[in-house]
């Protein structure tokens, strides 16, 4: 629990039981109640998959207040679609990183409505980094270079284990190495340091690493398939948005 809300304020509507939803429970959430519950509801948050949020928030409807913020954290779905499902409420858009769940997210955030983005702020700022878009277009971008980000660097963390292994390393040890890694880099990421100064620091001139960077961006063998990968998520981003 990160503090951005008393449990006890706090209402999960879930189909299924889940580990996460009774451990908020037992700190006094309410899990499945009636709906008139939601009566006082001052925030509505959906994280359903894109194509189920105007069939799961059907029931809901009639029990929300007027002036609840709707907090949508799905990918792709406009401002305006989910404000016409929900009657004309007002909505911020999120798109956090997992890392939330650890209060150590980043949340990119978009509403035309300076209450509904204040509201988001209040509900992330306590387990993330923000950054409010200026445009709502931008959330295709956001989304793509943060809220799939770390499953990118997820996939090149377990290339470099499978590099470790090719050289030779055991596959446990070479796992815990490029695991341990991660969680060490991303440790040195502190302010707003540059990243070629994190590298610098790392590479010895003339040395192994840079020996290593030297093939990583050969021809733009790096950039190149990353650039693709955000266009990739930014299109398929695009697409949900209808
Ligand atoms: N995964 C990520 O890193 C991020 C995901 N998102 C967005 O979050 C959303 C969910 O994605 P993800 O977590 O990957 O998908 P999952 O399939 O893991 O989760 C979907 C969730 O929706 C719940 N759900 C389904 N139907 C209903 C309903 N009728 N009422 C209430 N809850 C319902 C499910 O509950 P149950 O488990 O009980 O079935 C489940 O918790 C998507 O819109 C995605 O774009 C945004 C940022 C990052
Ligand atoms: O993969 C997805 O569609 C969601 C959006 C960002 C991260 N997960």
């Amino acid at each position: 629990m990160t503090g951005a809300v008393d449990p006890k304020d706090l209402i999960i509507l879930t189909p299924s039981e889940k580990p996460v939803a009774e451990k908020a429970r037992a700190l006094g959430a309410r899990i499945n109640p009636p709906l008139d519950a939601l009566a006082d509801a001052k925030a509505f948050v959906i994280g359903v998959k894109p194509a189920k949020w105007a069939e799961a928030s059907q029931p809901v409807l009639a029990h929300l207040s007027k002036d609840a913020v709707i907090v949508s954290v799905m990918a792709g779905v406009p401002e305006a679609t989910i404000s016409q499902g929900f009657e004309g409420r007002s909505v911020v858009r999120v798109m956090p990183t997992t890392g939330v769940a650890q209060g150590q997210g980043v949340a990119s955030l978009w509403s035309s409505h300076k209450a509904a983005l204040d509201t988001g702020l209040s509900l992330f700022a306590p387990m993330a980094e923000t950054a409010v878009l200026t445009s709502e277009d931008l959330m295709h971008a956001a989304t793509a270079v943060s809220g799939c980000g770390p499953a990118y660097f997820f996939a090149f963390t377990r290339a470099l284990a499978q590099a470790g292994v090719a050289e030779g390393l055991p596959e446990d040890v070479a796992m815990k190495l490029a695991r341990a890694t991660l969680r060490s880099a991303a440790a040195g990421v502190v302010g707003d340091e540059a990243l070629d100064t994190l590298i610098d620091r790392v590479a010895s001139p003339g040395g192994v690493t840079q020996a290593g960077l030297v093939v990583l961006n050969e021809n733009g063998a790096l950039d190149r398939p990353v650039k693709g990968a955000v266009k990739a998520a930014v299109d398929k981003s695009t697409e949900l948005s209808g």
